[in-house]
């Protein structure tokens, strides 16, 4: 029944591509080539990247080189080697190959970002392009991404995820300050692109129900990681899986438009985006219940109640008084707000990822069942709306 609901749902959409199976780029480490070609291209790199991008190359070539920072503190009064020092002991055990990953990574995006950098103008945004659901922009500090499949809500396709991991892994080694989430259109996202279960694989769904918990858990570990705060400008109703990962976030400001809609047991699917554990935490097991296992929508004014949202504006002015406060915030000593939010963030780190794990796994499953199937369907051949 399950597998003729998925065929029955591919013949509607029989014009979707068949997904690229996702390759984990975890799995890839720079090679000692890599890694000194990426040291020859600083050399030839036209502008000077600035101080704060120098040091995060000194800490990962000698993370890359030597290891943990295991050098005596310098003094006080020794400023410069007292940065650097900072910056390589800030890495702490990360692995040789990790960082000399991190390094070639680095390396490739300050060239585009350099060389893209000199074909705008002064005083306009610095587009990124090579995007093609996202608009990325890098202004005053603050890197925006803004998700940009208006016609559809914003919902996520495979294209989508893909795009927003590679955003905010440019965007946590680029030279902004602070990382800003929104959306384009009347929507802030209507969560999971419904369609994405249409492109069976040939290993059939139980393969597209695998690659589709490696996407999600690879999608949600991006945001777990996330180095920088990160702020969501949630101009717009939000559904699904972008709901579920604000309790990631760092700061969440809504417009009164706003609504938080987490319908799953509706699709037949479970709780993801780690809120199984965050919601609980920000909310109380009651009120999360009311949301993740009976599809409570809340506006933003409940939403901010909860404590899910940070602050609630009026549409009307929603736009203007956010982006004072984020110029405001993008101004704020870069290195100190990182630190603070690592503090702040780190001892979850790991039960964040345990609890992403579980939820894919469990999703992976639900995914295989007819509730959902059924949900899928119906959507499709548009018998229910939310
Ligand atoms: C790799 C897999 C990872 C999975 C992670 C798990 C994630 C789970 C979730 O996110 S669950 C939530 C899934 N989202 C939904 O169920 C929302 C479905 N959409 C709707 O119910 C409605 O579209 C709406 C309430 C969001 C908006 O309604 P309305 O204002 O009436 O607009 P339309 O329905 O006409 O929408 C316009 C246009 O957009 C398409 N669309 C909207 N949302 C989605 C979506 N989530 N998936 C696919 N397509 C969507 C809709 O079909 C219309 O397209 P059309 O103009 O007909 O081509």
């Amino acid at each position: 029944m399950a597998i003729a609901a998925w065929r029955l749902a591919q013949r509607w959409c029989p014009s979707f591509p068949v997904v690229q199976l996702h390759m984990n780029r975890a799995a890839m480490t720079a090679s000692q080539k890599d890694f000194e070609n990426a040291m020859n291209q600083v050399k030839l790199l036209k502008k000077d990247p600035g101080n704060e991008v120098k040091l995060k190359l000194y800490a990962l070539y000698k993370q890359a080189t030597e290891g943990p920072c295991n050098m005596p503190k310098p003094g006080v009064f020794d400023l410069i080697n007292k940065a650097k020092w900072d910056a390589w002991n800030t890495l702490g055990s990360l692995p040789k190959e990790t960082a000399r990953q991190n390094y070639v990574d680095l390396v490739s995006s300050l060239s585009s970002s350099l060389e893209s950098s000199s074909q705008v103008e002064p005083g306009t945004d610095r587009k990124s392009t090579g995007y093609e659901t996202l608009m990325v922009t890098s202004e005053g500090g603050i890197t925006k991404i803004t998700l940009n499949r208006p016609a559809k809500k914003n919902a996520i396709n495979v294209e989508m995820y893909h795009e927003i991991m590679r955003a905010l892994k440019a965007a946590s080694k680029d030279d902004s300050s602070i990382t800003v989430l929104t959306g384009n259109g009347d929507y802030y996202s209507s969560g999971n692109d419904l369609t994405n279960f249409t492109d069976i694989p040939p290993g059939g769904v139980e393969e597209k129900a695998k690659n589709s918990a490696i996407l999600l858990r690879e999608f949600v570990g991006c945001f777990i990681d996330f180095p920088k705060p990160l702020i969501a400008v949630v101009n717009g109703p939000a559904v699904g899986i972008s709901v579920t990962i604000l309790g990631l976030f760092d700061v969440v400001y809504a417009s009164d438009r706003a609504t938080f809609h987490t319908p799953f047991s509706h699709l037949g699917q479970s709780p993801e985006g780690c809120s199984s554990y965050t919601f609980l935490k920000i909310m109380g097991p009651a009120k999360a219940t009311e949301m993740l296992v009976f599809g409570k929508k809340l506006t933003a004014g409940e939403a901010c109640a909860q404590g899910l949202v940070t602050a609630v504006f009026p549409d009307s002015t929603f736009q203007k008084e956010v982006w004072t406060r984020l110029k405001a915030f993008a101004k704020l000593p870069p290195n100190a707000m990182r630190i603070s939010k690592e503090v702040i963030r780190n001892r979850e780190k790991e039960k964040l990822h345990a609890v992403n794990a579980e939820e894919c796994s469990v999703l992976q499953e639900r995914w295989l069942s007819d509730e959902c199937m059924n949900a899928v369907v119906n959507f499709l051949s548009r018998k229910s709306k939310l």
